[in-house]
């Protein structure tokens, strides 16, 4: 994202220090200098926080296909697409059918021109029916389980229905499809999670069931057919049927009406129940490896990942006929770093991939210099891209404790990380799919929520995990955390709601 605030008149520049895709925190620093008449005076600050909504976003430029394949997670969830629904097919001028048998030149009967006589059909009543041009086909977006990124879109951006048949001038339609006179509709499939939005940022439609779909370009509807009869026979025709032609300007209406074209912004939304958190090399692919058939990039260097990867958590077994409740998706996002929020590391484009999850699993080196450190900035960068990250049940994984000196450390670690935070970790928010609307939270309390809390006032884990992903040491114990979360949350979102009077809605 580019924020342009120009010129700085008011002191230091302004640095973006939090927001989300559709709006930006700015932190000004007024100096002495740009502002002495108000310096010293009462209630003013020299500091400010000005909250700026995004009205425009800048349009996706089309990545070359080198870009592409090198750096294949800028491009993996946005993109703008071009759809043009089929034209209609024509109608024709058509004479007046025959009303001697239907014989060849030589007198012979002749079975191809009797076809064409009796494609004039006549409605119960005696009027005549006259072909009409195809409908143009239309264009559908649906869901599709099979598809995972819309980067195949940056290389094919364009799509075009089939236009509907045309009549000839026997009154037959001659259609320039296989299957008949309206055009098949062209249905184009996106991942599960799509949200679809016009180019203005208008929303369309959330596809985040498979099989769902929206109709987002209607095909031409094809022209009438008009009888050119001589004027003597015309008041009798018009009996028959309206569509005699009564002059040359009528054969406009013959023709088949243009397709609906249209720009639009496809946004992919991960749909997880489980998001991964964590700075890079943490173990969270190697967890997401050791616990769902997943099969993610591993490897000993930071961002290893740099798209989401998903992984299906089957329901346990053990739970009889309770076990579809723990069933879960999981989704190991690219590492975070300080300042991911404002786009630094592979930025805060994996943040928003976070909306939809209902728990979070935050994976810590429990071997680095300092893991309670790792721990503070990932919950920040949260709290900086949306508060209300915090307040979604998660549990904290301490890894690589087959490492002595991690292992040495765990009880103080484990102690340390539960002790930041309020004691409400049972609060269980249902989580929104109403992207329409401002992404589904309440942006007036975020913002307020980011200005007066810290990472402390959030509430604490639901639990604390030592585990080694790698060697397999209590990787049971904690599915078994993360399995009991998703239960009780499935629990907690299935019973009834009692009414909060007075409580400001916030998904
Ligand atoms: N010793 C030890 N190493 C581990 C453990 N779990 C993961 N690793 C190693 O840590 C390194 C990073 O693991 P990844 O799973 O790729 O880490 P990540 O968090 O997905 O990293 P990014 O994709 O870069 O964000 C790899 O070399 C793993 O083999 C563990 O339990 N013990
Ligand atoms: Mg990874």
């Amino acid at each position: 994202m580019q924020c342009l605030v120009s010129p700085p008149k008011w002191g230091v520049d302004p640095t973006i220090s939090g927001g989300n895709e559709s709006w930006v925190s700015l932190s000004v620093n007024f100096s002495q200098r740009s502002l002495p008449y108000l310096y010293g005076r009462k209630n003013f600050s020299k500091n400010c926080t000005l909250r700026c909504a995004i009205t425009k976003t800048k349009e996706l430029s089309v990545p070359s296909e080198e870009n592409l394949v090198k750096e294949p997670h800028k491009y993996f969830d946005q993109v703008v697409i071009t759809v043009r629904a089929g034209d209609g097919g024509h109608g024709a001028v058509l004479s007046m059918p025959n009303q001697k048998p239907a014989s060849n030149s030589r007198g012979k009967f002749d079975k191809d021109k009797a076809r064409r006589k009796s494609s004039y059909k006549r409605d119960f009543d005696g009027s005549l029916i006259l072909p009409t041009g195809g409908h143009g086909g239309d264009v559908v977006i649906y869901a599709d389980e099979s598809k995972d990124t819309l980067l195949e879109f940056h290389k094919n951006n364009r799509f075009k229905a089939k236009r509907g048949g045309n009549v000839d001038a026997m009154g037959l339609l001659t259609s320039l499809i296989h299957d008949g006179l309206a055009a098949p509709t062209l249905r184009i499939p996106v991942p599960l999670g799509t949200v679809v939005k016009n180019k203005k940022g208008k929303f369309l439609a959330d596809l985040a069931n498979p099989g769902e779909e929206v109709l987002v370009a209607r095909g031409g509807q094809g022209g009438i057919s008009l009888l050119d009869v001589p004027e003597h026979r015309r008041k009798r025709t018009m009996s028959l049927t309206t569509n005699v032609m009564r002059d040359e300007s009528d054969k406009v209406l013959v023709l088949g009406q243009p397709g609906e074209e249209i720009s639009l912004q496809l946004i992919l939304r991960v749909v997880a129940d489980v998001g991964l958190v964590g700075l890079p090399n943490a173990g969270k692919s190697t967890l997401l490896a050791s616990i769902t058939l997943a099969k993610p990039d591993i490897a000993d260097y930071p961002f290893t990942t740099l798209m989401p990867n998903l992984g299906r958590l089957d329901g346990d077994p053990n739970l009889g006929a309770g076990r579809y409740s723990s069933e879960a998706t999981l989704a190991d996002l690219p590492g975070l770093i300080e300042g991911a929020h404002l786009g630094k590391g592979l930025g805060r484009n994996f943040l928003r991939h976070l909306r939809r999850t209902r728990l979070l699993v935050h994976v810590i080196d429990a071997a680095s210099d300092d893991p309670v450190a790792d721990y503070r900035t990932i919950k920040e960068e949260l709290r900086m891209y949306n508060p209300e990250y915090l307040e979604r049940p998660y549990i904290v994984v301490l890894n690589k404790i087959d490492i002595p000196e991690a292992m040495d450390r765990l009880p103080y670690l484990t102690e340390e990380i539960r002790s930041i935070g309020v004691e409400s970790a049972t609060t269980v928010q249902s989580v929104s799919n109403d992207v329409g609307q401002a992404d589904g939270f309440d942006l007036e309390m975020a913002n307020k929520d980011r200005d007066t809390k810290g990472i402390e006032d959030y509430p604490r884990p639901l639990a604390v995990v030592g585990v080694s992903v790698l060697k397999g040491y209590n990787v049971d114990n904690l599915l078994s955390e993360i399995r009991a979360a998703l239960r009780s949350l499935r629990n907690m979102e299935n019973a009834p709601q009692e009414a909060e009077p007075n409580k400001k809605k916030r998904h």
